[in-house]
């Protein structure tokens, strides 16, 4: 292969991260924006040791799950790689991705173990948060993405992931020169919306005296400083959530520990179901204030907030009986580090859940785990991210 080579081919399969795989005399090509079955010319854009990048030329065969993109930044801004897939389809790509990430990680769930994915609705309009840059270019201010390259912002009019209470957000402050004017280069703006308070925007950090977004889900209400992580996508979240209360309500634990607790998400559905007793752990000290907070007025009598690392209060449990309690653990992109996988293994918890917005880091914690002497006894996708690379996975481990 060399750049600009011209070739025919066939795509085999997607893979994670959204590109099309083809083999072209037995060396592997990817292809962005392109579907399994769909044969196409395809031009070799980047040649590396044990593959090379290619872009589409001309489709002779196209995919019958083939849509028309629903966003004009499509192809250019690295957000959304599925726009060009039916939702449902693009879910299908994602299971058969994870059972790939599987193999490779020599894990052979029993049967049963894997369920069906989830496919939270609706798949645009989802987002409750987006951060655009600000790029001035002679007189003009950009306000966008950061592209593929890494480094242009190309202006967005709106962005079909984000809900669309950000978007008239948006619009409205492209019309406002004042604001216009209190953008510098290299600022971040990010928009954020709840259901209670509608979008509101900051730029850079929020304030530090800013007051407590509310949060009001299905079970009740949270308090989540501006700074702090909240789920993005409500329907994915809660579809987390029904997870969570279907394995309390089968294991009845007396004990909810909830590690990478954010503000409490998952400790408020457990006192929601139920459970009394909690204990979560989270590195954000304003996560942590708010969780106190919010797992008081969810009933817990004495909520245990730790803010602090996960892995330490990991090792601190190695010697707690822990038969009667469930344990999450919801790290972020990175995930487990070897520490607290190997507190987790060093425990003497008899099983947890683990969830998991990576899958690459999440196999290879599967592994450690695995390895450790636990076994996967659920497994279920969750496209938290529509149209997106992203998904996350409900996992629950026994032994
Ligand atoms: C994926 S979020 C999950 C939050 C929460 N479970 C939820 O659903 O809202 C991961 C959280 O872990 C926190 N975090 C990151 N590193 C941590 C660590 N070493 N120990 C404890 N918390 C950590 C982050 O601040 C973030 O709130």
């Amino acid at each position: 292969m060399e750049i600009g080579r011209e070739f025919q081919c066939e795509i085999e399969k997607t893979v994670f991260g959204g590109d099309g795989l083809a083999r072209v005399g037995g060396e592997v090509v990817f292809i962005p924006r392109t579907l399994p079955g769909e044969r196409l010319i395809a031009r070799v854009t980047a040649c590396k040791s044990s593959f090379s990048r290619a872009e589409a030329v001309r489709f002779g065969a196209t995919s019958p799950h083939r849509i028309e993109p629903a966003c004009p930044y499509f192809g250019r801004c690295p957000g959304c790689r599925y726009l060009h897939a039916g939702y449902a389809y693009e879910t299908e790509l994602k299971a058969a991705q994870l059972a790939d990430q599987l193999a490779q990680a020599g894990l052979e769930p029993a049967p049963g173990v894997l369920e069906s994915p989830v496919a939270p609705e609706p798949p645009l309009g989802y987002r409750n948060k987006i951060v655009l840059h600000v790029h001035k270019v002679g007189g003009r201010t950009m306000l966008g993405y950061v592209m593929g390259d890494n480094t242009t912002v190309t202006d967005i009019e709106a962005c079909p992931l984000a809900h669309p209470e950000i978007n008239a957000k948006l619009a409205e402050l492209r019309g406002d020169k004042s604001f216009l004017h209190s953008l510098h280069e290299g600022m971040d703006v990010t928009f954020r919306r709840t259901a209670a308070g509608g979008a509101t925007y900051w730029r850079n950090q929020p304030a530090r005296n800013a007051t407590w977004l509310k949060e009001e889900l299905p079970f009740g209400r949270l308090s989540v400083p501006c700074g702090s992580f909240f789920q993005v996508n409500a329907a994915g979240a809660a579809a987390l959530a029904d997870e969570v209360a279907a394995l309390i309500a089968a294991r009845k634990p007396a004990r909810f520990i909830d590690l990478y607790a954010g503000v409490g998400f998952f400790s408020a559905v457990a006192l929601h179901a139920g459970v009394r007793e909690v204990l979560a752990v989270e590195s954000d000290e304003a996560a942590a204030a708010a969780a106190r907070f919010n797992l008081k007025n969810f009933g817990a009598e004495n909520p245990e907030v730790i803010a602090g690392d996960a892995a330490e209060a990991l090792k601190s449990l190695k010697d707690a009986p822990a038969s009667d309690a469930l344990l999450t653990v919801d790290p972020p992109r990175g995930g487990l580090t070897l520490k607290a996988a190997m507190a987790l293994t060093g425990s003497t918890l008899d099983s947890f859940i683990y969830i998991s917005c990576n899958p690459a880091t999440w196999a290879r914690d599967a592994r450690r785990l695995a390895k450790g002497g636990f076994t996967l006894n659920k497994l279920r996708l969750v496209n938290m991210f529509p149209r997106t690379e992203h998904f996350e996975l409900f996992s629950f481990w026994t032994r």
